[in-house]
């Protein structure tokens, strides 16, 4: 289980997260849903250690990044906001030397790297360098560098950013394959409908706390709205920094 536990963090004078509390358990997708600035990314990089919050904690089964980042490594894939590929690497060589930090190396490396390049259906491109991959391609590569040490827990941000339909798809069908195995998925976005249609649960975030928390259906009923989109809005009490 992901636990996120009265977490405050201020960069200056901005606050970015104030006292955020959400959990995202095992066999479920959980949508951290907000506006631009909301503070989702800040939440994201203290749950894999990045950043320290000033108050509060962000708990991995019960481990805090800050005290055994090794341990919270192992346990979880992260699809960053930005994901830089080297650029003179095969998307091979990428996901091997990812499966190698996790301590994948030999045959059982080579079977893991093989066995994510032929979930992601990346065959045509595993061999390629990096320099010149579409952003569907380069989606695919930093998705197979977060799983192939399968991870029980999964946390993207943005990750359907800039994907066509066709990768977008293959993304989402994903994330239900792995939810379906048990893995605990939590992802950011600012899109409704992407929300909406992958999310058992959704977490929705404003001026860094929870403002609503449920089932979509849930979301619905607490606002009296049919629509989720009009639930959300309600929400927030704007539809600025959101995306339909
Ligand atoms: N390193 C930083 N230095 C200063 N301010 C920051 C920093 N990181 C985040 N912030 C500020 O904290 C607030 C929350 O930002 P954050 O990136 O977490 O929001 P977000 O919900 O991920 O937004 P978006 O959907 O636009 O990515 C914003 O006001 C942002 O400008």
């Amino acid at each position: 289980m992901i636990e996120v536990k009265s977490l405050k963090k201020s960069f200056g004078k901005v606050t970015a997260l104030n006292g955020l509390t959400f959990s995202a358990p095992e066999g479920q997708i959980t949508g951290l849903l907000g506006p631009n600035g909301a503070g989702k990314t800040t939440c994201l990089r203290t749950i894999y250690g990045l950043l320290k919050a000033d108050t509060g904690e962000a708990l991995i089964d019960g481990v805090d990044a800050n005290v055994d980042p090794l341990e919270v490594r192992r346990k979880i894939g992260i699809f960053p906001d930005k994901f830089g590929l080297y650029e003179r690497l095969t998307a091979r060589e990428q996901i091997a030397y990812f499966a190698t930090l996790h301590g994948l190396d030999g045959e059982s490396g080579d079977a893991a790297v093989q066995q994510v390049i032929s979930r992601l259906d990346m065959g045509a491109i595993a061999d390629r360098r990096a320099t010149g991959f579409s952003q569907g391609q380069r989606m695919k590569v930093a998705l197979a560098q977060a799983i192939v040490h399968r991870p029980k827990h999964l946390i993207l941000d943005e990750p359907s950013r800039g994907l066509d339909v066709m990768s977008t798809r293959i993304l989402r069908d994903l994330l239900r394959e792995l939810r379906d195995q048990g893995t605990s998925i939590l992802f950011s976005s600012h899109v409704m409908q992407e929300v909406a249609a992958l999310c058992d649960q959704v977490v929705v975030v404003a001026a860094g706390k929870v403002a609503a928390q449920g089932t979509p259906t849930e979301l619905c009923q607490q606002t009296g709205e049919e629509a989720l989109e009009e639930a959300f809005v309600k929400i927030i009490g704007t539809d600025e920094g959101i995306a339909a």
